[in-house]
Parts: structure tokens; sequence; C-alpha cells
């Protein structure tokens, strides 16, 4: 099942620069939650957050707390790679690993986590995997075969297997379409309307329509320029976010009038 995210007054700087400014926000279990906002407004870098990724981009910190299941991500006795296996992430481009095969690049996380595995069960673990990402059928007779050379759609399909495969609680997406085809791009928004029954989704996305398709929840960020932080303007249900919003400025970047 998935689990509950809580983002308590969550500020984000890189080096010396505020990047984000004071988010508080509950993202619901077993829900696909969409990120929007014009470029700048701190969609990634709050996504990165909910997984400790921005500790990759050096100088990057957090104040404030984020909670999984009311468990503080942040706290001093918290392991990142522990965080990293329960909240997993997808990334832009597709990333398997090159030199793998299909069925080593669903296995490598469960392996970095240094789990044991016997063959069997790790059959079962890649055939459940690359099911759930709806990539079964097309693999299944040539699972010894690198990962690479799967078409991009399939490649990010198997990126979603591998993340899957660790059994998170949580998957974040960072624009996992937007280096693919269109009809790629339907694949992997059908998936996420049927992963979202064992795993809480969050997805960034620059596109208001695959936001109104895929998710049931949507959160808009703004900035007031380069140089001034993000801030979260509003979450609601996506129905009201795109008929009905609160803020003028949700009602001016959705009706298209700038971003
Ligand atoms: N590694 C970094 N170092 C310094 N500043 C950064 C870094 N990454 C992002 N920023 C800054 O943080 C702010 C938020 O960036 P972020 O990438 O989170 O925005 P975004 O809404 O995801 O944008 P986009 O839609 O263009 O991807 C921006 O001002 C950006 O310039």
């Amino acid at each position: 099942m998935g689990q509950r995210i809580d983002v308590n007054h969550l500020n984000v700087y890189y080096g010396d620069f505020h990047a984000v400014d004071d988010v508080n926000m509950v993202i619901e279990p077993n829900k696909v939650t969409a990120f929007i906002g014009p470029s700048g407004c701190g969609k990634s870098t709050v996504l990165r957050t909910l997984n400790r990724m921005h500790e990759t981009t050096p100088g990057a910190h957090v104040k404030g707390e984020v909670l999984l299941e009311g468990k503080d991500l942040y706290a001093p006795d918290t392991d990142p790679v522990a965080v990293r296996r329960d909240v997993g992430m997808v990334f832009q481009r597709p990333n398997p690993f090159p030199t793998m095969s299909i069925r080593d690049n669903v296995l490598a996380g469960v392996r970095l986590n240094n789990k044991r595995i016997a063959k069997s069960d790790a059959d079962d673990l890649v055939e459940w995997a690359l099911r759930g990402a709806a990539l079964w059928n097309d693999v299944k007779d040539r699972l010894d075969k690198p990962g690479i050379g799967l078409s991009g759609g399939q490649q990010q399909r198997l990126c979603i297997a591998r993340a899957v495969a660790v059994h998170p609680q949580v998957l974040l997406m960072d624009e996992p379409c937007s280096a693919l085809d269109p009809i790629s791009t339907l694949a992997v928004e059908d998936l996420i309307g049927e992963l979202k029954d064992e795993f809480t989704i969050v997805i960034v996305t620059h596109n208001m329509q695959q936001a109104a398709r895929v998710s049931d929840t949507t959160a808009f960020f703004n900035t007031q320029g380069s140089g001034k932080p993000g801030h979260l303007v509003e979450m609601a249900d996506t129905t009201t976010i795109f008929s009905n919003p609160q803020s003028e400025e949700t009602e001016n970047y959705i009706s298209g009038r700038f971003g």
C-alpha cells in the first residue's frame, strides 16, 4: 500500500539561494498528485526533497519537515538509502543501465540494496515488476538482451519496473513522459493510473492536459520571478484546480496567460 506524506514548512536552499519558500502540503496515499507551474517555480526541487535526492547536489539543503506516514525523513537517525528504497524515483530521461540485460536492469535496485535473492524468486520478481510496468508481454522472450535495445517508451517502462521492484511506498516521477512520443506517453499515463492502487504517486509535469488526465490532486507552484523562491499557491482536487481554482494566479496559469 502507498503511504501518506506530510510536508511542513519546507524551505529548500541551493547554497545561499532560497529556492523554495515554506511549502505545506499533504500527499494522500494511493492517489496521483501532480505538481504543475512555470519553469523555475521549484516543482522538481520539492519533488527531490521527498526522497532526499536533492542531497546529491552539493550545498542543497532543507529546513522544515517531510513525514512519511508520520516518520521524519530528515531525522538524524534516518538513513537516506532507506528513504530512497521507500520513496522511489523515475527520471525525465529513461536511464536503464546500458550494459545490463533487461532482467538485470529490473533487479538492479534490489541488488544495490544488498538483498540476496534466489533465482526462482528473482524470476518471479522480474515478471511481477515487468507486468506492473505493462512491459512483460513486450520483453518476456528477450529478458537477457540489453535494456538499451528497447524503444524510448519501453525503456521508461523498464525504469518504472526497476523502481517498483524494490517495493517502494511512494513513486516520484519527474516529467516521466517528456522524452516520449505520444503513444508511449499514453502507455505510461495508463500505467500511472494502474500503479496508484499499490503506490502513492507524485508526478511533475509541464503538460497541464497530462496533469488533468492522470492526477487526482494538483498542486500549483509559482515564483515572483527569477532569483525569487518558488512557493505553493494552492493544492486541491484536480477537477477543482482546473475548473474552479481559488487563486487568480492559478486561473491565469491554467488559462495560458503566462508560463
Ligand atoms: N542544482 C541547482 N543549483 C542551484 N540552483 C538550482 C539548482 N537546481 C535548481 N535551482 C534553482 O532552483 C529554482 C527551482 O528550480 P526547479 O528546477 O526546482 O524548478 P522547476 O519548477 O522544476 O523548473 P522546470 O519546470 O524548468 O524544470 C530555480 O530558481 C532554479 O534555478
